[in-house]
Protein backbone atom coordinates (compact mmCIF):
# COMPACT_ATOMS: atom_id res chain seq x y z
CA UNK A 1 0.00 0.00 0.00
CA UNK A 2 1.15 3.51 -1.07
CA UNK A 3 0.05 6.41 1.37
CA UNK A 4 0.99 10.18 0.87
CA UNK A 5 0.32 12.06 4.13
CA UNK A 6 -0.47 15.71 3.82
CA UNK A 7 0.14 17.60 7.34
CA UNK A 8 -1.43 20.94 7.42
CA UNK A 9 -3.67 23.43 9.27
CA UNK A 10 -6.38 23.17 7.04
CA UNK A 11 -7.62 26.78 8.57
CA UNK A 12 -10.02 26.51 6.26
CA UNK A 13 -9.32 23.71 3.59
CA UNK A 14 -9.30 24.43 0.32
CA UNK A 15 -8.98 23.81 -3.62
CA UNK A 16 -5.64 23.77 -4.22
CA UNK A 17 -5.58 21.13 -0.94
CA UNK A 18 -7.35 18.79 -3.51
CA UNK A 19 -5.76 19.77 -6.00
CA UNK A 20 -2.33 18.75 -5.31
CA UNK A 21 -3.36 15.45 -3.69
CA UNK A 22 -5.38 14.33 -6.84
CA UNK A 23 -1.74 15.13 -8.38
CA UNK A 24 -0.13 13.34 -5.56
CA UNK A 25 -2.04 10.13 -6.64
CA UNK A 26 -1.96 9.96 -9.93
CA UNK A 27 1.23 11.80 -10.68
CA UNK A 28 3.27 8.95 -7.27
CA UNK A 29 0.86 6.01 -8.17
CA UNK A 30 -0.88 6.41 -4.32
CA UNK A 31 -3.47 4.52 -3.28
CA UNK A 32 -4.42 6.92 -1.15
CA UNK A 33 -3.51 10.24 0.39
CA UNK A 34 -4.20 10.99 4.26
CA UNK A 35 -5.09 14.71 5.26
CA UNK A 36 -3.21 14.90 8.60
CA UNK A 37 -4.94 18.01 10.26
CA UNK A 38 -2.47 19.70 13.01
CA UNK A 39 -3.64 20.48 16.41
CA UNK A 40 -1.51 23.38 16.23
CA UNK A 41 1.17 24.14 13.88
CA UNK A 42 4.07 23.98 15.97
CA UNK A 43 5.33 27.69 14.27
CA UNK A 44 2.45 29.34 14.35
CA UNK A 45 0.21 30.98 17.01
CA UNK A 46 -2.12 29.34 18.32
CA UNK A 47 -5.32 30.60 17.33
CA UNK A 48 -8.78 30.40 15.27
CA UNK A 49 -10.99 27.45 14.60
CA UNK A 50 -10.52 23.99 17.07
CA UNK A 51 -9.15 20.83 15.70
CA UNK A 52 -12.93 19.74 14.93
CA UNK A 53 -13.81 22.71 13.24
CA UNK A 54 -10.76 22.16 10.90
CA UNK A 55 -11.43 17.92 10.26
CA UNK A 56 -15.19 19.59 9.32
CA UNK A 57 -13.76 21.70 6.92
CA UNK A 58 -11.08 19.49 5.31
CA UNK A 59 -13.84 16.83 4.87
CA UNK A 60 -16.22 19.09 3.21
CA UNK A 61 -13.45 19.86 0.96
CA UNK A 62 -11.78 16.42 0.16
CA UNK A 63 -14.88 14.53 -1.06
CA UNK A 64 -12.84 11.52 -2.78
CA UNK A 65 -12.59 8.04 -2.17
CA UNK A 66 -9.06 8.24 -1.60
CA UNK A 67 -8.51 10.80 0.91
CA UNK A 68 -9.05 10.39 4.48
CA UNK A 69 -9.02 12.91 6.66
CA UNK A 70 -7.63 12.24 10.28
CA UNK A 71 -7.06 13.88 13.46
CA UNK A 72 -4.19 11.60 14.16
CA UNK A 73 -1.99 13.80 15.36
CA UNK A 74 -4.27 14.97 18.35
CA UNK A 75 -4.28 11.46 19.95
CA UNK A 76 -0.22 11.10 19.15
CA UNK A 77 0.58 13.77 21.82
CA UNK A 78 3.08 15.22 19.24
CA UNK A 79 2.11 18.71 17.22
CA UNK A 80 6.05 17.49 15.45
CA UNK A 81 6.25 16.28 12.16
CA UNK A 82 8.92 14.03 12.73
CA UNK A 83 7.35 12.41 15.54
CA UNK A 84 4.16 11.76 13.52
CA UNK A 85 5.94 9.83 10.47
CA UNK A 86 8.38 8.01 13.07
CA UNK A 87 4.91 6.50 14.65
CA UNK A 88 3.21 6.27 11.57
CA UNK A 89 6.03 3.88 10.40
CA UNK A 90 5.63 1.61 13.61
CA UNK A 91 2.57 1.50 13.28
CA UNK A 92 1.98 0.52 9.68
CA UNK A 93 5.41 -1.38 8.77
CA UNK A 94 4.21 -2.50 5.43
CA UNK A 95 3.17 0.36 3.96
CA UNK A 96 5.05 2.99 1.54
CA UNK A 97 4.55 6.30 3.20
CA UNK A 98 5.44 9.48 1.21
CA UNK A 99 5.33 13.28 3.20
CA UNK A 100 3.56 15.43 0.89
CA UNK A 101 4.07 19.61 1.16
CA UNK A 102 3.98 22.65 -0.96
CA UNK A 103 7.25 24.65 -1.82
CA UNK A 104 6.70 26.92 0.53
CA UNK A 105 6.78 24.53 3.30
CA UNK A 106 10.01 23.10 1.46
CA UNK A 107 12.05 26.53 1.84
CA UNK A 108 10.89 26.53 5.70
CA UNK A 109 11.62 23.31 6.62
CA UNK A 110 15.25 23.97 8.01
CA UNK A 111 13.38 25.34 10.75
CA UNK A 112 11.02 22.02 11.94
CA UNK A 113 12.02 20.08 14.76
CA UNK A 114 14.42 16.89 13.91
CA UNK A 115 13.99 18.05 10.26
CA UNK A 116 16.74 15.90 8.64
CA UNK A 117 14.81 12.95 10.76
CA UNK A 118 11.76 13.88 8.06
CA UNK A 119 13.70 13.06 4.89
CA UNK A 120 15.47 10.07 6.56
CA UNK A 121 12.26 8.75 7.31
CA UNK A 122 10.31 8.74 4.22
CA UNK A 123 10.54 10.06 0.74
CA UNK A 124 9.25 13.44 0.18
CA UNK A 125 7.41 15.32 -2.65
CA UNK A 126 7.22 18.73 -2.94
CA UNK A 127 4.42 20.78 -4.82
CA UNK A 128 4.76 23.81 -6.91
CA UNK A 129 3.16 26.72 -5.58
CA UNK A 130 3.26 29.94 -6.87
CA UNK A 131 6.65 32.41 -6.12
CA UNK A 132 7.68 29.22 -3.87
CA UNK A 133 9.64 27.19 -6.72
CA UNK A 134 12.73 29.12 -6.65
CA UNK A 135 12.78 29.29 -2.89
CA UNK A 136 12.54 25.71 -2.20
CA UNK A 137 14.92 24.69 -4.33
CA UNK A 138 17.68 27.01 -3.21
CA UNK A 139 16.99 26.62 0.73
CA UNK A 140 18.34 24.73 2.75
CA UNK A 141 16.79 21.69 2.75
CA UNK A 142 17.38 21.09 -1.00
CA UNK A 143 21.28 22.05 -0.61
CA UNK A 144 21.58 19.42 2.17
CA UNK A 145 19.57 16.92 0.24
CA UNK A 146 20.72 17.49 -2.81
CA UNK A 147 22.09 14.65 -3.95
CA UNK A 148 19.31 12.52 -3.08
CA UNK A 149 17.09 14.75 -5.70
CA UNK A 150 14.62 12.34 -7.51
CA UNK A 151 14.08 13.78 -11.37
CA UNK A 152 10.14 14.10 -11.90
CA UNK A 153 10.05 11.71 -14.26
CA UNK A 154 10.29 9.02 -11.95
CA UNK A 155 8.31 10.17 -9.38
CA UNK A 156 5.80 7.08 -9.92
CA UNK A 157 8.44 4.96 -8.23
CA UNK A 158 9.31 7.92 -5.51
CA UNK A 159 6.81 5.86 -2.44
CA UNK A 160 8.98 2.48 -3.03
CA UNK A 161 12.71 4.45 -3.37
CA UNK A 162 14.69 4.23 0.02
CA UNK A 163 14.94 7.26 2.03
CA UNK A 164 16.15 10.41 1.38
CA UNK A 165 14.29 11.02 -1.72
CA UNK A 166 12.43 13.70 -2.91
CA UNK A 167 11.62 15.41 -5.67
CA UNK A 168 9.59 18.56 -7.16
CA UNK A 169 5.95 18.39 -8.84
CA UNK A 170 5.30 20.62 -10.49
CA UNK A 171 1.58 20.99 -11.94
CA UNK A 172 -0.55 23.86 -13.12
CA UNK A 173 -0.62 26.49 -10.29
CA UNK A 174 -2.86 27.19 -7.97
CA UNK A 175 -2.82 30.74 -6.06
CA UNK A 176 -5.41 29.93 -3.38
CA UNK A 177 -4.33 29.82 -0.02
CA UNK A 178 -6.11 29.90 3.48
CA UNK A 179 -4.67 33.51 4.36
CA UNK A 180 -6.14 34.45 1.36
CA UNK A 181 -9.58 33.07 2.21
CA UNK A 182 -9.34 33.86 6.13
CA UNK A 183 -8.75 38.12 5.05
CA UNK A 184 -11.21 37.89 2.07
CA UNK A 185 -13.99 35.50 2.85
CA UNK A 186 -13.75 33.53 -0.46
CA UNK A 187 -11.86 30.95 -3.00
CA UNK A 188 -12.40 32.95 -5.75
N1 LIG B 1 -1.95 26.71 -3.47
C1 LIG B 1 -1.15 25.73 -3.04
N2 LIG B 1 -0.25 25.16 -3.87
C2 LIG B 1 0.59 24.17 -3.42
N3 LIG B 1 0.58 23.69 -2.14
C3 LIG B 1 -0.32 24.23 -1.28
C4 LIG B 1 -1.23 25.26 -1.69
N4 LIG B 1 -2.01 25.59 -0.61
C5 LIG B 1 -1.59 24.81 0.41
N5 LIG B 1 -0.58 23.98 0.03
C6 LIG B 1 0.13 23.01 0.85
O1 LIG B 1 -0.83 22.24 1.57
C7 LIG B 1 -0.33 21.93 2.87
C8 LIG B 1 -1.34 22.40 3.93
O2 LIG B 1 -1.50 23.79 3.74
P1 LIG B 1 -2.20 24.77 4.80
O3 LIG B 1 -3.30 24.06 5.49
O4 LIG B 1 -1.18 25.47 5.60
O5 LIG B 1 -2.84 25.84 3.80
P2 LIG B 1 -2.23 27.24 3.38
O6 LIG B 1 -3.09 27.76 2.29
O7 LIG B 1 -0.77 27.11 3.11
O8 LIG B 1 -2.47 28.04 4.74
P3 LIG B 1 -1.92 29.45 5.27
O9 LIG B 1 -2.21 30.47 4.21
O10 LIG B 1 -2.70 29.65 6.54
O11 LIG B 1 -0.44 29.26 5.51
C9 LIG B 1 1.02 22.63 3.01
O12 LIG B 1 2.05 21.70 2.73
C10 LIG B 1 0.97 23.70 1.93
O13 LIG B 1 2.25 24.03 1.45
O1 LIG C 1 7.44 19.60 13.06
C1 LIG C 1 7.58 20.83 12.99
O2 LIG C 1 8.44 21.44 13.65
C2 LIG C 1 6.64 21.61 12.09
C3 LIG C 1 6.75 22.99 11.95
C4 LIG C 1 5.87 23.66 11.09
C5 LIG C 1 4.91 22.95 10.39
N1 LIG C 1 4.84 21.60 10.57
C6 LIG C 1 3.81 20.83 9.85
O3 LIG C 1 3.69 21.24 8.52
C7 LIG C 1 2.39 20.97 8.03
C8 LIG C 1 1.89 22.19 7.28
O4 LIG C 1 1.54 23.17 8.22
P1 LIG C 1 0.66 24.41 7.76
O5 LIG C 1 0.31 25.16 9.01
O6 LIG C 1 1.55 25.17 6.81
O7 LIG C 1 -0.53 23.83 7.08
C9 LIG C 1 1.57 20.57 9.25
O8 LIG C 1 1.44 19.16 9.26
C10 LIG C 1 2.43 21.06 10.40
O9 LIG C 1 2.26 20.29 11.59
C11 LIG C 1 5.67 20.94 11.38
Amino acid sequence: MRIGLLGGSFNPAHEAHRHITLAALKRLQLDQVWWLVTPGNPLKTPTGPSIEERVASAEAVARHPRIKVTDFEKGQGSPYTADTLRTLKRLYPETNFVWLMGADNMADIHRWKDWHAIFETMPVAVFDRPGFRMKARAGKAAQVFARRFVDPSDAAGLALMRPPAWTLVTLPLSSLSSTEIRENGSTD
